[in-house]
């Protein structure tokens, strides 16, 4: 950001970055602000009572005002308080309420002050003294909105589709019903399913699934009857098995493949899955996309019609309002944390995006790393990259320039990716660069900064990446950085607060350092991350529908990596891509 420019937050958190001239601000106004700007602009607002106002805003916290002198992402802002408020449908059109009070709910929901949570205690709601204590010992007092929300709704036997923004405990809000539903079994129902499975979660990643387990464990702690297991993909299936014999669980919590293996081939699990009352899919709509969607309705058919069906997420897209039905009964209740007109991202997270050529990326991202690290002595980054192949690619070039990388993609172990979540959840100063496998609903506390590096799959990615940082009320920021050809993305996120920030220029030094680095990572890297890079791009709608262009791109891509001419690629995997008969790319 240039010298001078301030990004103020407007009424409704909308973003306004402006300029100061001597005794006036100059307002530099993005499309989707104009009209709430346009007061401000007409008014032309004197400097010392902005200067004022953001004291007054941010003045309890001096690292944000050295952010604000020292970088481009930091901004001081005006926040305006505004009151939300809890929506509730029927399935079927329109519902009455069913007795949640908006006004009841403590305000602004993602507040930097709390108040994310309700003004409801868990000890007012009419839950066991067994999963009461669960709750206290971890940690929690009053109920999230969500949870507030949807846990009567719940215990009443409807079924639920949740919305509510990332990082507001969704996970509890559906794991603490589920669990008093099956307290609440009686002797004889119990007998009857004895060493069966009643509540199915399954969640679209393994980091979620264990981490689901561990809140699951938690409010289970005096319960003793009851106890959860996990079935993931990328460990031994025939251990899990031998575990699922010896010590069969009530609860499981599951990736889809895997539980589809244990269903085609472990003996006696279909009969298990007989017995689930509750099935609950966490990032629904991602678990209901095409990619997910066979495996779900395979999983789905095979427990009973009548169990009580969960399905929540940060987000939720019309067409997953549109067959949601094929998950539950026709009677369910959608309820929305998210006011209507709201945004689905959180207002104390300031999101920016970035335009600039491939060429020079690797060098801003260097360029505003280092910068982030030397203002936050507990800086702690996700970059999320296109692929797994890219992911590993920008891991080592940043670990060659000596930042402190770890990294995360489908292509590393279990047991790496394990380890590394682990590590990274407990640290600070540290910097996780990962593919879309942490996204969705993985709960690292206290991340400062989340880079997008490329354009993401969709809207609703852009969402849960952005979602990783600015959780439980805490503030965050969040970078988009995109080459030109990428900016119409821009247009489906252009109701969020996402401004644009300036590209920095960037010192020849910081170049040189990049080159050197580049130089040093292996071809083998570069050429597998070109071809994913292609793979990638290839399948973009507005990208890959130009092959021509995609031939030009990719030499750009091939480029930023330090290569004069780009790698060669194997014909089956070009013939894999459609791409054998398109003239600029070179086989083997
Ligand atoms: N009532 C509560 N009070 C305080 N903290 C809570 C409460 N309920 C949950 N939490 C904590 O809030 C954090 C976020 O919860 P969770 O991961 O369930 O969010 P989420 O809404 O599922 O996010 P995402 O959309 O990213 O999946 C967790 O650390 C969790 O332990």
């Amino acid at each position: 950001m240039a010298g001078g420019d301030i990004l103020l937050r407007a009424h409704g958190g909308l973003p306004v970055l402006a300029r100061a001239s001597p005794c006036h601000l100059r307002l530099r106004v993005t499309a989707s602000v104009r009209r709430i700007a346009a007061p401000l602009a007409a008014a032309k607002v004197d400097i010392a009572d902005v200067v004022s106002q953001l004291r007054s805003g941010s003045a309890a916290d001096p690292k944000r005002q050295r952010r604000v002198a020292e970088d481009g992402l930091g901004y001081p802002r005006v926040v305006a308080g505004r009151r939300r408020g809890v929506r509730e449908e029927e399935g079927e059109g329109e519902g009455e309420p069913l007795g949640f009070d908006a006004e009841k709910s403590g305000g602004q929901a993602g507040g930097v002050d709390g108040s994310y949570l309700s003004e409801t205690r868990f000890d007012q709601c009419d839950i066991s003294p067994f999963s009461l204590k669960g709750v206290k010992d971890a940690g929690y007092g009053r109920m999230t909105q969500v949870q507030e929300a949807t846990l009567p709704v719940i215990l009443q036997g409807k079924d639920v589709l949740a919305k509510a923004k990332t990082g507001t405990g969704k996970t509890v809000a559906f794991l603490l019903p589920a669990i008093e539903v099956l307290s609440t079994l009686s002797t004889s129902q119990r007998t009857q399913l004895r060493s069966s499975i009643n509540c199915l979660v399954m969640c679209p990643t393994r980091e979620l699934a264990n981490q689901v387990a561990v809140e699951a464990k938690k409010l289970l702690k005096y319960h003793r009857s009851l106890g959860v297991q996990v079935v993931i993909g990328g460990t031994r299936i025939t251990q899990e098995q031998r575990n699922l014999q010896a010590n069969p669980c009530q609860i499981l919590v599951a990736t889809p493949g895997r539980l589809k293996d244990h269903l085609e081939n472990t003996p006696g699990f279909s009969t298990r899955l007989k017995g689930v009352k509750v099935l609950v899919l966490d990032e629904a709509d991602r678990l209901l996309d095409m990619g997910f969607r066979r495996d779900i309705e395979k999983i789905m058919a095979a427990t009973p019609k009548d169990r009580q069906t969960l399905l929540f997420s940060a987000t939720v897209p019309e067409e997953v309002r549109q067959i949601c039905h094929v998950a539950m009964k026709k009677d369910y209740k959608f309820i929305n944390t998210v006011k209507e007109g709201d945004e689905e991202t959180h207002s104390q997270v300031s999101q920016m995006f970035m335009v600039a050529p491939l060429d020079l990326q690797f060098s801003i991202l260097y360029d505003v790393l280092k910068k982030h690290v030397a203002e936050d002595a507990d800086y702690k980054v996700i970059i999320f990259c296109t692929t797994a192949m890219v992911t590993k690619l920008v891991a080592e070039v940043l670990s060659q320039l000596k930042l402190n990388i770890r990294e995360i993609h489908s292509r590393k172990s279990q047991s790496a990716r394990t380890k590394v979540s682990d590590e990274f959840r407990r640290s600070k100063g540290v910097i996780l660069v990962s593919s879309d496998v942490s996204a969705r609903g993985v709960d690292y506390p206290d991340v400062t900064l989340v880079i997008q590096v490329g354009i993401p799959a969709g809207r609703e990615q852009y969402i849960h990446r952005i979602g990783r940082t600015g959780r439980k009320g805490k503030e965050g920021q969040g970078l988009l950085l995109l080459a030109p050809w990428e900016s119409h993305f821009l247009t489906s996120v252009k109701d969020l607060s996402v401004s644009e920030a300036v590209t920095p220029s960037v010192d020849s030094s910081i170049q040189t350092e990049v080159k050197g680095a580049l130089r040093r990572v292996e071809m083998k890297t570069k050429e597998s991350a070109y071809q994913a890079w292609l793979g990638y791009y290839n399948s973009n709608k507005t990208i890959g529908g130009n092959k021509s262009r995609l031939v030009t791109l990719g030499e750009e891509f091939s480029r930023s990596m330090g290569l004069a001419v780009p790698p060669a690629i194997p014909k089956l995997i070009l013939r894999k891509m459609g791409l054998s008969k398109v003239p600029g790319f070179r086989s083997t």
